[in-house]
């Protein structure tokens, strides 16, 4: 076996599953036999110029008796939620024990996932709207039109973006096309606007016969084929700001992720495709 990185000493003997959600990659690692992540295994497991190269790491670890996903971005910062994760790990935990439902936790909460066909399906619960729930640095009476720097408004052309948290912060700018939107250039101006302390994921979304297209800069990774969790956070912005009912399928780089924020529970599920590329041991 070859010699174990340094980086990665403390996942020596843990599983790992290199996986993808609509084209959002992750490097899954069991973590329930022991090992523990850390920031700088992490970031080397996300460094596209290393042996791995991921959006996303995720652990599994036990937490009160049952599975639970911890997540780190490529930069090595931890994330509150990740759903196209939250799907392949679904994935894994529902083939582990041939089960076609299961519930596991994450650093939001409880996610309730299912087989739905080809694809699987996760319960992301409700979204969160208030300033202090995105969060953001100042108190607002709406969540809106987020007033972020008038300076990216303006020089980019954009009208304020929503604001929606689906445990982890986005802001969702609606365009008319988003496929022509330099979001690699005001993505991580907005990343790093002032009046998110933890932080955005920024998304741009525009409208077309219904379907939401989508592109997103995340948090901690930069440009993604897709992302799950702006994939709701544009649905029920979409929905707020009277663009749309309360479901669409959302086509994102990657793939299409199908997004429904139901009325009497107020929570939103996302479901999509998952795909393994390669699993072995550190
Ligand atoms: N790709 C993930 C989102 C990760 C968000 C992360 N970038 C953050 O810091 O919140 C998804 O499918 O929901």
């Amino acid at each position: 076996m070859t010699e174990t990185p340094a980086p990665l000493e403390s996942l020596e003997g843990c599983p790992f599953f290199v996986m993808d959600g609509a084209g959002n990659d992750f490097v899954v690692v069991d973590l329930r036999g022991g090992g523990a992540m850390t920031e700088a295994a992490a970031r080397h497991l996300g460094d596209r110029r290393g042996p791995f190269g991921c959006d996303q790491i995720i652990g599994i670890a036990n937490r009160d008796d049952r599975p639970a996903m911890l997540i780190w971005n490529a930069d090595g910062s931890e994330a509150g939620a990740c759903g196209n994760a939250a799907r392949c790990v679904a994935e894994l935990l529902m083939t582990e024990r041939s089960a076609e439902a299961l519930s596991f936790g994450s650093p939001s909460g409880t996610l309730d996932a299912r087989r739905m066909g080809e694809r699987i399906a996760v319960d992301m619960g409700r979204p969160r709207l208030r300033w202090d729930e995105i969060p953001l640095s100042q108190e607002l009476p709406q969540t809106l039109q987020l007033p972020v720097d008038g300076g990216v408004l303006e020089r980019y052309g954009l009208t304020p973006p929503v604001g929606v948290s689906m445990g982890n912060p986005h802001a969702v700018f609606f365009v008319a096309n988003a496929e022509a939107e330099p979001l690699a250039s005001f993505g991580p101006l907005i990343e790093h606007d002032a009046l998110f302390p933890d932080r955005v994921n920024c998304s741009v979304a525009s409208i077309h016969g219904g379907a939401i297209r989508l592109r997103t800069w995340e948090r901690g990774v930069g440009l993604t084929m897709a992302c799950g969790t702006a994939a709701c956070a544009s649905l029920v912005a979409a929905h707020r700001i009277e663009l749309l009912g309360r479901s669409a399928k959302v086509v994102a780089d990657g793939g299409e992720l199908f997004i429904a924020w139901d009325e009497e529970t107020g929570r939103v599920e996302m479901a999509g495709p998952t795909r393994m590329h390669r699993r072995g041991v550190f």
